[in-house]
Formats: structure tokens, sequence, C-alpha cells
């Protein structure tokens, strides 16, 4: 049985965050994600996601100076510092909320950056998440992001995202296959799905190329939650788009699945 859970960072963002845990309770969701926490204390949505029988599955580590255009600094050179003390942030949130993965956000490689060495330090880091993670039984995804949203990602196709996996030797670092950003950039989705297969640690969708609910555009999102079936995963299937026209009125796509 697939497992759904709504991104609460781009669903529901009628209403105040904390009232979107009700909201998406209300609507059947069981599982929810969001992209970052810390604006909040961790008992406040702890308070929520228990008075709503809510499990958080994901969310990620601190985004850096979003201002100055940053998205994650874990990729970025001497800044292991402040990475690694947001990791540690971010799994304290992690364990206080229960929530099973940690996104660890890369950054953005801006011209003055070397990539081979941004890629190096993005390794270790991501090392050493995994290590204090593997202590709390947590895991950590990483994710491609297409160039259309954010350009100049450390890495933006899948491909890139199984071979970070690899050399990051550890056996609790997983892909975040979001097939938004996947069909943007690699296409060939089945394909995707058949070949990183147990690999894949955490799946996101939506439209392409609106990004809008995941009922319209040019993939078959029933054929892939079918092919995600074939490979028995086992993971959430985040619904992490921008409602076309609000959030209740387009959810008719995720009814059979709640
Ligand atoms: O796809 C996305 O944008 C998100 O999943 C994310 O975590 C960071 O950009
Ligand atoms: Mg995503």
């Amino acid at each position: 049985m697939l497992k759904f859970a709504a991104n609460l960072s781009m669903l529901f963002t009628e209403l105040p965050f904390l009232q979107r845990f009700a909201a998406a309770a209300e609507a059947g969701f069981r599982a929810v994600e969001f992209l970052f926490p810390y604006d909040y204390p961790a008992e406040e949505i702890k308070r929520q996601l228990d008075a709503h029988q809510l499990q958080l599955v994901l969310f990620n580590t601190p985004p850096g100076d979003t201002a100055a255009g940053e998205w994650g600094v874990a990729a970025l050179p001497g800044r292991e510092a402040e990475a690694r003390r947001d990791i540690d942030q971010a799994l304290a949130y992690a364990r206080a909320l229960e929530c099973p993965s940690l996104h660890v956000m890369a950054g953005v490689v801006t011209p003055a950056l070397n990539a081979e060495q941004c890629r190096e330090t993005f390794l270790a880091n991501v090392g050493y998440a995994a290590d204090r993670a593997a202590e709390l039984g947590v895991n950590i995804m990483l994710e491609a992001l297409s160039p259309q949203v954010r350009p100049n990602y450390l890495f933006s196709s899948q491909w890139q995202t199984l071979a970070l996996c690899d050399a990051v030797q550890r056996p609790n670092v997983y892909v975040q296959l979001d097939l938004f950003h996947a069909q943007l950039v690699d296409g060939n989705l089945t394909n995707l799905i058949t070949t990183l297969n147990a690999r894949i640690g955490h799946v996101q969708i939506a439209s392409v190329p609106d990004r809008h609910e995941p009922d319209r555009g040019e993939t078959d999102y029933p054929w892939l939650f079918n092919a995600l079936r074939e490979v028995n995963y086992r993971g959430y299937i985040a619904a992490e788009y921008h409602p076309a026209n609000g959030t209740l009125p387009g959810l008719g796509w995720v009814k059979p699945w709640l």
C-alpha cells in the first residue's frame, strides 16, 4: 500500500503554518512534511502532530542566508562549522518530532566556488550527518534540484544523487526522488524508479511543467505509482506542489489513496 504525505510548506498555505496540521488531518492525511521547523519550538510542532495524529516524515536542514540566494550550506567550503551546527540543530528537532528522515541541503555553487571542492565538502558534511543520524535511527536524504527551480544547485540529476550516496558510504543515506525535478532533468522516470529502487528513501510529486496537482501535465502519476508499487517502495510519497486553485479543491487525486 502506497503512503502519502502533505507538504505543509506548499499545501494549505491559505492558513498560518501551525493551523495547517489540523487542515491536513481533516483532509485525510496521516503524514506530513515541510521545509523548515526552525521558526517554532519543537514542542509547539509536536503538539500539533500529536493533536491531529500525524506522523512527520521529512524536513530539511536550515537553508542559510536565503536573501543572499543561499539554499543550504553543507556544500560550501569554509562553512563546515555552521553546516555541522545546522545538522545538529536539525537532528535535535528530528528527535523531538520523532521524524525518521532529514534532507541535508547542499547549496548553490556560485561561479566564485570550485565545484569539486564543494562536492568534497558536501560529502564530508553528509558523512557527519549520517553518523550522527544513525545514533538516532534517522535516515539522511539527498535531493537533486532542477536548474529551472534552483539554478546552480550542487546537483540536479538523480544519477548525481546516486553517485553521492555511493561516495558517502553510509547505509543510512538515500535518494530523495522528487519526480517533478527528475522529469525536468532526467526524464525516463519508470527506468529511474526501477534502477534506483532500494536506494529511494523518499518520493515527492508535482505536475510537470507547472508544479501543480499531479493529475495534469506531462507525467502520468498513476503509472508511476504503479511502478513504485512494483519495486515494493515502502517510503512516503509527498505532495509537494503549488495548488492551482486552492488546496482543498485540488485534492481529488489523492482521495483514493488516503
Ligand atoms: O523540491 C524542493 O524544492 C524541496 O523538496 C526541497 O527540499 C528544497 O528545495
Ligand atoms: Mg522536492
